[in-house]
């Protein structure tokens, strides 16, 4: 049998996390969350948006491939300096184990803020994606690395019928075939990252993006760091930038979000002359 990777074990793991989970708080519980009544917001439509700058900003304290990124950023703090900085969006990691996240991180952002909020964890079960809802997240991702076709659709059509948008992550052109069905996704995520062994390329994002079909929004995901990044993905298509190392590095990393969205400002300015 072959060794398995770094996704192998954070499955298998969030599979008995979830068994747990689901045994000390039922599915029943969950739908008595006052989000269950409250109408999510669209981040396709965000990231649609004109005026906003199409990052999806990312609160993440740590990660496999980079250990410990930031363990001392405040989550209400960050993810409100974000969006002042001019985010179109959040993004915010719930695993414990391996990324250092929490359930609670989701909700104190959504106190805090009035815009779309992604939850970021590693679905494999239904019970998740009640749960999202339960925090009041307006998106959910589904990796299709991690997923069959059959399973994504599922998972998929189950976020729809409670208002979440699903954002569809994918690597490669064989995960895009098996993965993608219009009643179960809004947003397709190309991951510039590999997960089995975290190289990371910008041009995995070039090169998928004319294989997506237009009516889903395009995103792009890790890796991003400079404006030039920003603008040469936007020039093929891509209406979302996810970004969450390049912000969460800096001890104010709400004020690293401030920067890059000033250069991508002053970048558009000189396109526009
Ligand atoms: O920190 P980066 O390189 O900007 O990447 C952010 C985001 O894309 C990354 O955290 C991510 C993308 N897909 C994931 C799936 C699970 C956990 C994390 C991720």
């Amino acid at each position: 049998m072959s060794t398995p990777t770094i996704l192998d074990t954070i499955i298998a793991h969030k599979r008995r996390e979830v068994a747990e989970r689901q045994s000390l708080v039922p599915a029943k519980l969950l739908e008595q969350s006052l989000h269950f009544g409250s109408q999510p917001l669209s981040l396709c439509k965000y990231l649609q948006r004109d005026d906003l700058s199409g990052i999806i900003a990312e609160f993440k304290r740590k990660s496999p491939s980079k250990g410990v990124i930031n363990a001392h950023a405040p989550v209400e703090r960050t993810t409100l300096g974000y969006m002042q900085a001019g985010a179109s969006a959040l993004s915010v990691l719930t695993d414990t184990e391996f990324f250092g996240g929490k359930n609670e991180d989701l909700t104190i952002a959504r106190r805090f803020n009035f815009c779309p909020i992604l939850r970021k964890d590693f679905v494999v079960d239904e019970y998740q994606i009640l749960e999202a809802k339960s925090l009041g997240a307006d998106a959910v991702l589904l990796i299709a690395a991690v997923l069959s076709g059959e399973e994504v659709l599922r998972l998929g059509r189950l976020a729809k019928s409670l208002g979440l948008e699903v954002l569809l992550e994918i690597h490669s052109a064989q995960e895009l075939d098996a993965a993608l069905h219009p009643d179960a996704v809004s947003l397709v995520g190309v991951n510039n990252r590999n997960l089995h062994d975290f190289s990371v390329s910008l041009d995995t994002s070039g090169e998928l993006a004319r294989l997506i079909p237009a009516e889903y929004v395009k995103v792009t995901e890790s890796g991003l760091r400079t404006a030039a990044d920003i603008e040469a993905l936007r020039a093929v298509g891509y209406r979302g930038f996810l970004i969450g190392e390049t912000f969460m590095r800096h001890s104010r990393p709400e004020k690293a979000c401030a920067a890059l969205v000033q250069q991508l400002r002053a970048t558009e300015a000189v396109t526009l002359l």
